[in-house]
């Protein structure tokens, strides 16, 4: 029989609230069933193993071998959590790494294991970056529930991925401020260990195996540093998933949450097991723990040889540290277990060639869905964030207005076509120059985006088209807001086919310099480079673009630039769309009339065509739709390289 959603007593009527919580309760619970369904296979849970692991570098002055982490062996099975501690340069990032299969296998030896078997771990875990990236315009639910559209496959409803963003959001302590913003320099939003639990909570979504975390704590408060390991623990017991966490100081509350503890020192295992042997552990070697003080912190600096005078005693007390633990109850206890679990998984013979062979490898989402997925987040960070377009819409209103009134209506005579010329110069070279605005909003998606693909949400492709479709209508905003004010102000020549090539010209020069930015900040993403670079290329191009120096005066061999010059092609096309078809008119002085084109008929009739003008100053070959198709293959160009920029570099996970 199914059972009800909620059971009333005789004569008492269910208020509002208590339906709408029972149903709430009702679809988080079909939710959570769906999921486990989903996402539950014969990889169940998984014990992650690993054996005499080591790391080695060559050194490339010395050319010298060196550990980085030496044969260093653990077990972590579902539901526990294991503390990497050590001093600063112990390895524990370097160790975090190679088990997360982050480096290249080349500078790995020793043995990993899935339940006994060697595995592809990259399939079966998540790798949490100690870095926030998050969207700070951007709620925490929104945040949250752009993982949940992609990283669940489309047999999940709408339905279940908002129940299950629910879900984690009350997992993770987020109820209260799920639906503030993040937070941006502009906009005061959450706390720093709310902010970390969100970022923690958004790549953990899919309850991965075998989670790895890079520090979680850094830059927490104790308490904030406690809530955020309390709900990593909750979650790892709750769903028997294997947590590995280095760790920096905890606090004496966070460190009791732990299952086990690595402690390194210089690569090598100083102690490896139950977080509570530790103690003892040390005690036998002679090192007790003083009563009332953290052990943690006790470990650390016991282990901690940085400050000692002498190196060599430094060195010394680290390998009798090591020595001692190879030679423990304990090291022989771990290699035990490694051992039983290989042959378990050997004698019951495992359906699974390889653990992980079963497990999707491709995205959850296809093509289309993530592209469109990226553009709905991408289209609420654009309006919401000014940095992104709209400082650039207000300082670009403002120009225009400061130039509608400096060039206002700047007319027909002779003597004004240098003004004429230089309002077109100065519209493309300032409107693209100005590009550079939206370098920062680049760089903060560009690191959400590193860490999303590194989280395997979504590919390169879906990104570069969202981000390139997304940028159309923003920059038709950008080029109208200018040109309502600029065009009529300035008395440009008027007419809808001449105003709506002036748009095209404008809006296209705008979307190149759009291009070269993402272009150039995917492969240099620093933004005081980027800036100088972009800035750089920008300026060079106003050199080359033909107006300062005449193409024929160009020196040939800048020649190439005037070519790729998207400036040029903008400028030339806006030039000859307004020049030609007016007439100007010749300077009358007493000895006739004076005219600077247009050879005797000028003199005759006293004024000249546009198009003479364009012959004279050699813009007579252009060709609106060639100059047209010109920026539109710049534009595919930046954007082919900012796909590639972003496709090569190198995705460690
Ligand atoms: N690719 C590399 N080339 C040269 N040295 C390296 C490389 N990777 C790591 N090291 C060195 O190995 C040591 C361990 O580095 P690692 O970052 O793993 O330590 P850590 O314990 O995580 O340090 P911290 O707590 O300060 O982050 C350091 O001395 C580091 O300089």
């Amino acid at each position: 029989m199914t059972k009800p959603i909620i059971t009333k007593k005789p004569g008492r009527t269910l208020s509002r609230q208590e339906v709408e919580s029972a149903l709430k309760d009702f679809t988080l619970k079909v939710a959570n069933e769906t999921y486990e369904k989903s996402t539950s296979s014969s990889t169940d849970s998984i014990s992650l193993s690993w054996k005499d692991v080591s790391y080695t570098i060559t050194d490339p002055k010395s050319k010298k071998k060196k550990h980085i982490v030496k044969n260093v062996s653990g077990i972590v099975e579902p539901g526990e959590v294991l503390a990497i501690m050590g001093p600063s340069g112990a390895g524990k990032s370097s160790f975090l790494d190679l088990l997360a299969g982050r480096k290249d296998p080349k500078s790995v030896t020793g043995e990993i294991y899935l339940n006994g078997k060697p595995g592809e771990i990259k399939y079966v875990s998540t790798y949490v970056m100690q870095d926030d990236a998050l969207m700070g315009v951007l709620t925490v639910r929104e945040n949250i529930q752009f993982a949940a559209d992609l990283c669940f496959p489309a047999e999940f409803s709408d339905e279940d991925r908002k129940a299950r963003v629910q879900t984690i959001i009350e997992e993770f302590g987020l109820d209260r401020v799920a639906d503030n913003k993040i937070g941006t320099v502009f906009v005061r939003g959450i706390s720093g260990g709310e902010k970390r639990r969100c970022a923690i909570a958004s790549q953990v979504l899919t309850l991965p195996k075998i989670i790895f975390l890079d520090e979680p704590t850094t830059g927490l408060d104790s308490a904030a540093a406690y809530n955020v390991m309390n709900a990593i623990v909750d979650m790892a017991r709750r769903h028997k998933l294997a947590v590995i966490a280095s760790i920096h100081q905890p606090s004496t509350e966070t460190y009791a949450l732990f299952d086990k503890l690595l402690l390194l020192g210089r690569g090598k295992t100083l102690y490896f097991g139950k977080r509570e042997n530790a103690i003892s552990h040390f005690e036998e070697l002679g090192f007790a723990c003083p009563p009332y003080a953290n052990p943690g912190d006790y470990f650390l600096r016991l282990v901690n040889s940085d400050f000692m005078k002498d190196i060599s005693e430094a060195e010394q007390l680290i390998t009798s540290f090591n020595v001692s633990f190879l030679k423990s109850s304990y090291k022989l206890e771990i290699d035990a277990q490694i051992d039983d679990l290989i042959s378990k998984s050997d004698n019951e013979n495992f359906d699974n060639e390889s653990i992980t062979e079963d497990t999707p490898r491709g995205y959850p989402r296809n093509f289309f869905a993530q592209t469109m997925i990226i553009m709905k987040r991408s289209l609420k960070n654009s309006t919401r964030n000014i940095l992104m377009y709209w400082i650039r819409v207000a300082m670009y209103v403002s120009l225009a207005i400061l130039m509608g009134s400096t060039w206002w209506q700047v007319g027909y005579g002779q003597q004004h076509i240098g003004d004429r010329l230089s309002s077109h110069f100065f519209s493309v070279a300032f409107l693209c120059f100005m590009s550079v605005a939206g370098i920062p909003g680049f760089l903060e998606e560009r690191l959400v985006f590193q860490r999303e693909r590194s989280n395997r949400f979504y590919s390169v492709g879906p990104y570069v088209l969202a981000n390139t479709l997304i940028s159309i209508p923003f920059l038709m905003i950008v080029t109208l807001s200018f040109s309502v004010f600029a065009y009529p102000m300035i008395g440009l020549h008027g007419g809808m086919e001449k105003i709506t090539n002036f748009l095209v010209f404008l809006f296209l020069s705008l979307l190149v310099a759009e291009s070269m930015v993402v272009f150039i900040s995917a492969v240099i993403p620093i933004f005081v480079a980027a800036l100088a670079i972009v800035a750089f290329a920008n300026g060079f191009f106003m050199v080359v673009e033909g107006y300062f120096v005449t193409k024929k005066n160009i020196p040939k061999a800048w020649k190439w630039a005037h070519y790729v010059d998207y400036q040029k092609y903008a400028f030339e096309g806006i030039v000859k769309n307004d020049l030609s078809g007016l007439t100007f008119l010749c300077e009358k002085t007493d000895q006739g009339c004076f005219c600077l084109h247009g050879g005797e008929t000028a003199i005759k009739n006293c004024n000249f065509s546009g198009q003479n003008i364009l012959d004279d100053l050699g813009y007579g070959e252009v060709v609106i739709y060639k100059w047209v198709f010109a920026l539109v293959g710049l534009v595919l160009a930046f954007r082919v390289g900012f796909y590639l920029a972003l496709l090569l570099r190198k995705n460690r996970h």
